[in-house]
């Protein structure tokens, strides 16, 4: 059977390469690896949601979800432009995802890109910014609870940006979210390209 992007510990031989591409305007060359989600090319939805971010504001800022690293690469990268101070906290569950976004971090010459898993997370620490293509394919319990856990750690001030294939429920994941969060977040559209949206979440 063939294991999904989301394993833990991937028992599959691990196939790297590498992909040329452009990220926060740089031309960068990464490693990706199978057992990682879209190990081919950047994702469509991921390049939609990079296009679509703002400056990174300065502080910690949380990719949930990581997989080789597109999200806190671009922001690390674009801190860096810009002169921010920020923290990247690369967060998944697939063990082979973050000892490829370590590796790229590496690479790139990144010191401000921290991997870990959920339990690596000081329990105090809220997040500037909170950015994720995030694991549809969980189901959606799976992400609903993992939604719940980390969207309420955005620090007042906050901004989530989030991109969701219309057809994998963009508009009801929405509506989700706006109830799950409740009064002192706002929660809009704030992006529609190729089948994707990106939905922003402000926490006042
Ligand atoms: C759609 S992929 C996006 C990967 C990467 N950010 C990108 O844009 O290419 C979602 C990622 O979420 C991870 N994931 C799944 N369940 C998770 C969980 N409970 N906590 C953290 N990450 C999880 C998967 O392993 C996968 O790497």
């Amino acid at each position: 059977m063939s294991e999904h992007y989301f394993t833990e510990s991937p028992s599959s031989e691990a196939k790297s390469r590498e992909l040329n591409l452009e990220l926060a305007g740089r031309a960068v060359t990464v490693e990706t690896v199978s057992g990682t989600f879209s190990p081919t090319r950047l994702d469509l939805g991921t390049a939609v949601l990079l296009r679509h971010l703002p400056q990174p504001p300065a502080g910690d800022i949380l990719d949930l979800g990581c997989g080789w690293g597109p999200i806190a690469l671009h922001t690390a990268l674009d801190a860096q432009s810009a002169e921010v101070a920020v923290r990247v906290w690369a967060l998944d569950v697939n063990s082979r995802s973050l000892e490829t976004t370590a590796a790229n971090a590496r690479r790139l010459g990144l010191e401000t890109i921290n991997t870990v898993t959920a339990a690596d997370v000081p329990e105090d620490l809220q997040f500037a910014a909170i950015r994720s293509n995030p694991p549809i394919r969980i189901g959606k319990e799976a992400l609903h609870e993992l939604l719940e856990t980390w969207l309420p750690r955005l620090a007042p001030g906050g901004q989530a940006d989030l991109v969701v294939s219309k057809n994998l429920g963009a508009d009801s994941l929405q509506k989700w979210i706006a109830g799950m969060l409740g009064d002192g977040y706002s929660v809009t559209r704030t992006g529609s390209s190729k089948g994707f949206r990106v939905l922003t979440i402000e926490r006042g």
